[in-house]
């Protein structure tokens, strides 16, 4: 198996940070000191957890146990020389440079959230700023376009550094491990100190069926679902740093014994466009969470999306038709694709390998970190679907298959009493407690037919540049797909 030294060929590098953390931090006494005050934060976060956690800030940790803690991995990730490196990082503009530049993260809903939530990464990240580009007015406010001169790089460098010493994982004596991200770390899975000992996610993309999905959950009357439709918590890092305290309000009905034999959740469809969510969920919840995630083809979550979109809240439209408004978030994900791209070629890494089995989940959060970092991420959560089935690799990675169900809408559409069966095999609980429902065998392209005469409203040449914009969709996540992939979403969905 590639280690990560292994990827980037620096094990020279990883030997003295060894030798410092092992003769107690004389050389690297930051790093050292690092780790001591993230052991802190683990003792602030687990109540009762001194005692089996004052190991981990001693100095005498076993080279099994650095390992373990992915030090050593994420050392040689923070220590990787992008500011050294030959060639300026450059971010490649899309074609229509000022759309995409302007605003990674810019979606048509909620732009309040989407803003607060950007500026929340912006935040948590020590703010890098980027080069001006010659949009200069728009990339300006965005933290994540642009090029990014050497100096830049080189901040970005540092904070990469200081990100993978600082934000760890640590390791129980039993061997359970305990990650932590952006200052928040998981509980352990004791049942009596956590608020909410079983928890569900639905992190599927907008407009894929997620409304249905947890309207389902919520008939189980052994499944409590959050007060508000969508809870908007780990998009923010202010909410995260809470821990799962953060939704403690959103079940004010519901006592803290129910929580212990209940299952509580929540879906928010920008959790799939968040590249950080899976993370801090992680983080926030521990291995044991339990995940949904929507499927449905990306081309008719666009169409449903601006269909959505025209009813709902037509000035966020600008009177776009629909190649225009599709061909504006086609360029927003390619930018950032082009971006990320370019930055991982300095690591010689692809999209593919920060989610390989080779990759601990540490050194995948770093890497995350730093990227959406300087080149953003979609900003609302139907664009997420242009990722395409690859959605399923990022959360099978950070938590394992197994943890993962995924919800075809097409399934639910034509085979709900199995998607039923599947969900209580999934949660545990007793199949009864699910009303059994009639599948609703909607055409499920009406969406396309709708929008064609929706578009007719900009002439005939609007509807056959409707067709191209979504044969484009299409594309992607097919051009994207390998075998393993497929495999992957066929075990996921039960097809
Ligand atoms: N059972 C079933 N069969 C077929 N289609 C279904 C089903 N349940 C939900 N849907 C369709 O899913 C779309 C809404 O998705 P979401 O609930 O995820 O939307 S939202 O992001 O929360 O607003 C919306 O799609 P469109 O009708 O194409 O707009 C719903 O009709």
């Amino acid at each position: 198996m590639r280690s990560l030294r292994g990827v980037f060929g620096n094990t020279w590098l990883v030997l003295p940070i060894l030798g410092a953390v092992l003769i107690g931090g004389t050389v690297y006494p930051s790093l050292y000191a690092q780790r001591a005050s993230a052991t802190s934060q683990y003792v602030a976060a687990i109540p009762g957890s001194l005692g089996t956690l004052g190991s981990v800030g001693s100095n005498s940790l076993p080279i099994q146990t650095l390992e373990n803690v992915g030090i050593l991995n994420i050392g040689s990730v923070g220590r990787l020389n992008l500011a050294g490196s030959p060639n300026e990082v450059n971010v490649t503009k899309s074609p229509k440079g000022t759309d995409a530049a302007s605003s990674p993260n810019h979606g048509d809903v909620d732009e309040d959230k989407v803003e607060e939530a950007n500026a929340d990464v912006a935040r948590s990240s020590n703010e890098v700023s980027v080069t001006k580009s010659p949009n200069a007015k728009e990339s300006a406010t965005s933290p994540n376009h642009g090029d990014v001169d050497e100096n830049n790089a080189e901040r970005a460098n540092d904070d990469l550094a200081r990100y993978s010493n600082e934000k760890r994982v640590a390791m129980f004596p039993n061997g359970e491990d305990m990650f932590c991200f952006q200052g928040q770390c998981s509980l352990r899975r004791d049942r009596e100190s956590a608020e909410f000992p079983n928890f569900f996610l639905g992190v599927g993309p907008g407009r894929s069926g997620s409304t249905s999905l947890i309207s389902a959950l919520r008939d189980h009357p052994s499944v409590i679902v959050g007060d508000a439709r969508n809870l908007y918590i780990l998009d923010k890092v202010r909410e995260c740093a809470k821990g799962q305290s953060a939704y403690v309000d959103f079940f004010t009905s519901d006592t803290k014994s129910k929580r212990k034999t209940h299952w509580f959740g929540e879906k928010t469809p920008m959790y799939s466009s968040h590249r950080l969510v899976p993370f801090r969920a992680r983080a926030m919840f521990g291995p044991s969470l339990k995940l949904f995630l929507t499927w449905r083809n990306p081309a008719q979550i666009f169409a449903s999306r601006y269909l959505q979109l025209y009813e709902e809240s037509r000035a966020t439209l600008k009177d776009e038709n629909f190649r225009q408004w599709a061909d504006r978030h086609l360029d927003t994900f390619r930018g950032i694709a082009e971006c990320r791209k370019n930055l991982l070629q300095k690591f010689s890494l692809t999209e593919r390998m920060i989610y390989d089995s080779t990759f601990t989940i540490h050194a995948t959060a770093a890497m995350e970190e730093y990227l959406v970092r300087l080149c953003g991420h979609m900003g609302d959560g139907p664009h997420a679907a242009l990722e395409g089935r690859g959605m399923f690799r990022r959360w099978a990675h950070v938590f394992g298959k197994s943890q993962v169900l995924c919800v075809d809408v097409e399934d639910q559409n034509s085979r709900m009493n199995w998607v039923l069966d599947r969900i209580a095999a999934h949660l545990g609980v007793d199949r009864k407690g699910f009303t059994d429902q009639p599948s609703a065998h909607k055409r499920l392209n009406a969406s396309f037919d709708i929008l064609a005469r929706n578009q007719m409203r900009y002439g005939s040449q609007a509807v056959k540049e409707m067709w191209g914009s979504i044969a484009e969709i299409q594309a992607i996540d097919r051009d994207s797909l390998t075998l393993e992939d497929l495999r992957l979403f066929s075990e996921l969905c039960g097809q």
